[in-house]
């Protein structure tokens, strides 16, 4: 598979901070990937470098054989670079059709598309952002990242706080942008075993390396490596 992200001996955090340390990683088109490893260990950040948000002080980051490095984050965001932010970041005071409206781009979802993956959403069209519940703010944000494009989806923790029959829709939606749509995808998440299961390959980071890079289901069948990599048994006790 031709790598369609890649990460070349990367370092780069925030000013004077260093987060990823010569992090090397290649990500194939059409492949999925879950972004695991405990608490602070920079798996927002390896996200905020790939769209753009962080300083990249070494090595450099290509998508689809283009050097990114140094292009600001409008570009990439043209390019096929969207992000779903931990913060989900809707406009409060839009409808959601505004909201969808706004990040419009040709050869992204229509806002029937959008509506169609997420009902939900088309119910609430009328809603202001802030009227919506955590599960519509995430759906919506899901929406407006596909609504651009996207040749690379990265999902920062989409399912944290949501209700487990949230949880199920969002992972159904997400399961049908793969099945339908030729994107890359990265995902963080918190719920190790969540991610592990919808996505076929897994890294794990440890202070801003690479630790394990992998079959996630080899990772699923591993307690002890799982454990000592991301703590998924005092998950499980909590
Ligand atoms: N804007 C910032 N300025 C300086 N340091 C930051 C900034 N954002 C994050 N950091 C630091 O970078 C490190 C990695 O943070 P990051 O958010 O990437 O980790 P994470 O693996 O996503 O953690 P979490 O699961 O808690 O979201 C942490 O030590 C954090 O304190």
């Amino acid at each position: 598979m031709a790598n369609d992200l890649v990460f070349d001996h990367v370092t780069a955090g925030y000013g004077p901070t260093v987060v990823l340390d010569d992090l090397s990683l290649g990500v194939g088109a059409g492949e999925c990937l879950a972004l695991l490893g405990r608490n602070g260990v920079g798996k927002t950040t390896l996200l905020l470098t790939a769209m753009g948000h962080t300083v990249c002080s070494g090595g450099s980051v290509r998508l689809g054989g283009v050097d990114i490095t140094r292009w600001p984050i409008w570009k990439r965001s043209r390019f096929g670079v969207g992000l779903v932010p931990q913060e989900r970041e809707i406009f409060p005071s839009l409808s959601v059709e505004e909201n969808l409206q706004v990040a419009a781009r040709s050869g992204g979802f229509t806002v029937e598309q959008t509506y169609d993956l997420f009902p939900r959403l088309a119910e609430r069209r009328r809603n202001k952002g802030n009227q919506l519940s955590g599960g519509e703010q995430q759906m919506l944000s899901i929406g407006r990242a596909m609504m651009g494009g996207p040749k690379l989806l990265l999902l920062d923790e989409p399912m944290e706080g949501l209700a487990p029959v949230i949880v199920d829709i969002v992972i159904a939606a997400l399961h049908r942008i793969r099945q339908e749509q030729n994107i890359t995808m990265i995902l963080v998440e918190q719920q190790a075993r969540l991610a592990l299961e919808f996505a076929p390959r897994a890294v794990v980071l440890v202070r801003g390396r690479i630790a394990y890079d992998g079959s996630s289901a080899a990772l699923l069948d591993d307690q002890e490596r799982l454990d000592s990599l991301i703590g998924v048994r005092s998950e499980a006790a909590a």
